[in-house]
Parts: C-alpha cells; sequence; structure tokens
C-alpha cells in the first residue's frame, strides 16, 4: 500500500529497516571503462578540412567510446522484487517492444544501444503489472533517459489529463529533463508536457499526460490549485531521490504529494548517491520495490581522473588555476565554490584574466538561472562558476574539467560525499573522459579530501601546478 507505507515508514524513520523479502544476485553492468581520448584538450581547427576531419574522427570516437561504456562490467547489486518474478535485462532497444515512435525517438537521440542501467532497469520499468524501483547508477550513466522513457510508455495519449509527475529538485533539471521528454517524444505528438516550476501558472485543468516539475509548485498543483487530479497518477519519478527524501531536503513536499497518490501507482527512484539512511528509508518508503544499488568501490567512475593542488590561501589557488589554463586547452570547466561571494570573486579574476565567464548562484532567479545555463550549454561561455546549486544533474557533454575551488563539506564542515560524486560527474559523462582538480588551501581541507579519498576507496593524486610538463601529462 504506497500510500499508508510511505506515512508510516516518515513516523518510525528512525526505527530499523525491515528487511526485504528479496532475491539477491550478482550481474555484470555498468561503467567504468576506459575511454579512448582525452576530452581536456579543446580543438582549435582553423580550416573547413581540419574541421570536417575533426568532426568524422569526433563522431568515431564517440562510437568507440559508447560501445566502451555499454560493454564495460562491474558488479551492482539487482534486488528483484519477488523470487518468480525474473527481469531479464536487455541488450538492444528493440527488444524492449517500445512503441515504434518512442524506438524512433530515442534513434534519433542517437542512441544505438542501452546503457547498463538502462538494460537492466528498463524491463522492471515497463513490466505489466507496474514494477516499484529504486535505482542508483553513476552520473552520466543515462538514468533521466531511462525514466522518461518509462513515463512514455506508461501514458495514455488519448486521456488528456496528468498521468505521470516528474520531481526535480531544481527549476534548471526540471527544464533539462523536460527537453529529454521533448526529444525522446518527438514522434509521438499525442503526448503533452506542462511545467509545474515557479512562475508558470497553467490557470485551469490540464490537458498534458506529463507534469514535471519542481517539488513546492507540484505540491500547489495538486493541492492548492488543483490542476493535476493525484488519484489518476500512473508513474510518479523523484529525480535524485535521495535529495528528494532527505530530511534536510524535499522530504516533506515529496511525501506529501505521494501521500495523494493511489496505491498501485508506480514509484521510480533513481540517483547516484543514496547516503546509508537515506536508502534504508527509500526501501521502507517504496512498497515491494526493485533495487539497482552500486557498491561503494563502483560509484566513482574511472573515467574521471581526479587530482589535487596544495595552496595556502585562495588567491594562490587562483594562480594555480590560472597555471592549468595556462598549461592545457580546456574544452569547458566548471568551478565549485562553497560560497556566493567567493563565487562572485573568482569569477570576477577570471574574467579579468580573459575568460569568457557566467556566474551562477542560488540567489539568482530562476529564470536567470535557467539563461545562464542555456548559454553555457551552448558554448557562449567556456567557464561556469558555482556553488552546490549546479552540483547535480546538469548534463552539458563539452565540459571537460571539474574544479572543487573548495571541497564539498555539510554544515558541520564534515565532507559532503555524494555532493563531490556529483560535483565530479558534471565532467566524464558517458564514457568520456574527465578531469577533477581540487584545491586544497589548509590541514583541515586536507583531511576533508583524506575522507573522500577514504569513503570511495579511491586515490586522489597530487598535481604540482607549478610544473607545466606535470599538467600537460595528466591531461594528455
Ligand atoms: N543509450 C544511450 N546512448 C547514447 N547516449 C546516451 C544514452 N543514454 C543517455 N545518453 C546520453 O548520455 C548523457 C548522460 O545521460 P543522463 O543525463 O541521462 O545521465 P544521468 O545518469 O541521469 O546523469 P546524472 O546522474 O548526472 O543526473 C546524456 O547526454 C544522454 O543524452
Amino acid at each position: 500500500m504506497a500510500t499508508d507505507s510511505w506515512a508510516q515508514a516518515v513516523d518510525e524513520q528512525e526505527a530499523a529497516a525491515e528487511s526485504v523479502n528479496v532475491n539477491l544476485r550478482n550481474i555484470r553492468t555498468n561503467s567504468s571503462g576506459a575511454a579512448a581520448k582525452s576530452e581536456v584538450d579543446g580543438n582549435n581547427k582553423t580550416s573547413d578540412d581540419d574541421d570536417k576531419e575533426d568532426k568524422a574522427a569526433q563522431s568515431l570516437l564517440n562510437k568507440l567510446i559508447r560501445s566502451n561504456l555499454v560493454n564495460t562490467t562491474n558488479q551492482v547489486e539487482v534486488l528483484q522484487r519477488i523470487q518468480t518474478l525474473r527481469f531479464n535485462s536487455v541488450k538492444s532497444f528493440e527488444e524492449l517492444r517500445l512503441k515504434p515512435q518512442l524506438l524512433q525517438g530515442v534513434y534519433g537521440m542517437g542512441f544505438n544501444r542501452p546503457s547498463k542501467i538502462q538494460e537492466t532497469a528498463l524491463p522492471m520499468m515497463l513490466a505489466e503489472p507496474p514494477q516499484n524501483l529504486i535505482a542508483q547508477s553513476q552520473s552520466g550513466t543515462g538514468k533521466t533517459a531511462a525514466f522518461v522513457l518509462a513515463m512514455l510508455s506508461h501514458v495514455d495519449p488519448n486521456n488528456k489529463y496528468p498521468q505521470c509527475l516528474c520531481v526535480s529538485p531544481t527549476y534548471e533539471l526540471a527544464l533539462q529533463t523536460g527537453k529529454v521528454i521533448e526529444q525522446m517524444g518527438k514522434h509521438y505528438p499525442e503526448v503533452k508536457l506542462v511545467y509545474a516550476i515557479r512562475g508558470n501558472k497553467s490557470g485551469m485543468k490540464l490537458q498534458e499526460q506529463i507534469v514535471i516539475g519542481t517539488p513546492g509548485t507540484m505540491l500547489d498543483w495538486c493541492t492548492k490549485f488543483k490542476f493535476i487530479d493525484p488519484k489518476k497518477i500512473k508513474v510518479f519519478v523523484l529525480d535524485e531521490a535521495d535529495v528528494m527524501i532527505a530530511t534536510q531536503g524535499h522530504q516533506d513536499q515529496s511525501i506529501r504529494i505521494q501521500r495523494m497518490l493511489p496505491k498501485n501507482c508506480q514509484m521510480l527512484l533513481f540517483s547516484a548517491t543514496f547516503e546509508e539512511s537515506v536508502w534504508n528509508f527509500a526501501q521502507r518508503i517504496v512498497p515491494d520495490p526493485n533495487i539497482i544499488k552500486l557498491k561503494r568501490e563502483e560509484e566513482t567512475l574511472d573515467t574521471i581522473k581526479q587530482y589535487y593542488v596544495l595552496c595556502n590561501c585562495k588567491e594562490e589557488k587562483f594562480q594555480a588555476l590560472c597555471n592549468i589554463y595556462g598549461a592545457i586547452t580546456i574544452a569547458q570547466a566548471m568551478i565549485f565554490c562553497h560560497t556566493r561571494k567567493t563565487a562572485g570573486w573568482l569569477a570576477g579574476e577570471l574574467s579579468r584574466e580573459g575568460h569568457q565567464v557566467a556566474l551562477l548562484s542560488g540567489e539568482m532567479q530562476v529564470e536567470q538561472r535557467a539563461a545562464v545555463i542555456e548559454r553555457f550549454r551552448d558554448g557562449k561561455e567556456k567557464v561556469l562558476v558555482t556553488t552546490n546549486v549546479c552540483a547535480r544533474g546538469i548534463d552539458v557533454e563539452q565540459v571537460s574539467v571539474v574544479i572543487n575551488f573548495d571541497l564539498p563539506v555539510d554544515k558541520d564542515g564534515n565532507p559532503d560525499n555524494e555532493t563531490y560524486l556529483h560535483r565530479i560527474g558534471r565532467t566524464g559523462r558517458f564514457g568520456k573522459r574527465g578531469l577533477a582538480i581540487n584545491m586544497v588551501d589548509s590541514k583541515m581541507s586536507m583531511n576533508i579530501l583524506n575522507r573522500i579519498q577514504e569513503h570511495f576507496n579511491k586515490k586522489i593524486e597530487k598535481l604540482n601546478t607549478d610544473d607545466l610538463d606535470e599538467i600537460e601529462k595528466i591531461a594528455s
């Protein structure tokens, strides 16, 4: 019973998690395969011929990288709900028996084969009767595409009312997921989408089958404005699910929406990270969940090389950054700061050095933020300086370097491992190579870095930014 079990779980959140009756088996899955080329170097070809050559080479490389990604083997735990229900993973989109319009949409996006998370999750999500799923897979491995395909497959286009709700933590992410829905549903025009985001006052009974939005507005549309009849919802997706159900995240609103949904509504929870307590909570609130969970050592992608640089102050960190830019050509970079103030200062310094810089932080209007992301996505600015507001989900293929100008810490000053993983996951998208560089400026931040290394059991190498050869080497 979806509603009751959620409510009960919230009330008893501190209680021990019940053991789930599951069948545990290990399968081969996603995706840390070595990719074929450094993406750190940008391409500055000048002649048309060079351009053509470059595009052909890039396209071939993309194919190689992607096939590497889908073939690589790691281990995850797949826990299926009932032992008699077996969901075999698929090796092609055809095997999923998608509607032809959707298959056309998938191929139109250039997806030749499902990624590992898609291979495993899609058969569960598309099964009849609908299955609930809590799924973890590394950043940039195709989770969004997976749940979008599930939503598009489940809607009945003849019914002109909302049937799927997808909730994202931020406005930018909701817009980005909406774009994926639009692209994948390009040949399925009967299915319509509406954004439940601040400022968008639909004002009448909705005709659209899919509603995507942020939690507060989605809740208002279900309760205050009654644009959505929650009883008619068939699929409920929580993107970045860990933050959507965390007490310090959007738990309250997510729960209030979920409580209104019918018992047979399919619940799909996706994220690259689930801290242990949140994971336990997820299992309590989702009735009879199927589970795809990464082992800790598989959470980081080997395609993202991680380094740290020792400095003494923010000015030295800035100098190190300039040295890095002096040594390698960076296609696009995202730089994360702890505070808006540091982000503003850094953006100013970088602009003075002649960089095309965009600044994005939490106090900006949501429309402004979306516009900044859009310009960055289009390559109008090459550097995006930001805070944690942009740590999750943003998918810009050209980001070849992520810099943690400040390491991510929680409000108590402890390492924020989940945010670290999301931040560095802005590079190395879908099997590409990426570079993550951490700036360490005190004993305290060295301690944070060590704890992050321990947490993921992954060595972060030291980089001397005074040595240009050394910087060049890591990018090659
Ligand atoms: N089967 C596929 N074949 C080729 N490209 C794909 C496939 N699935 C997804 N992609 C592409 O890979 C990129 C990353 O996918 P997506 O944004 O869905 O990852 P994600 O797992 O949701 O990432 P995050 O954890 O950061 O939110 C996107 O640009 C998407 O278009």
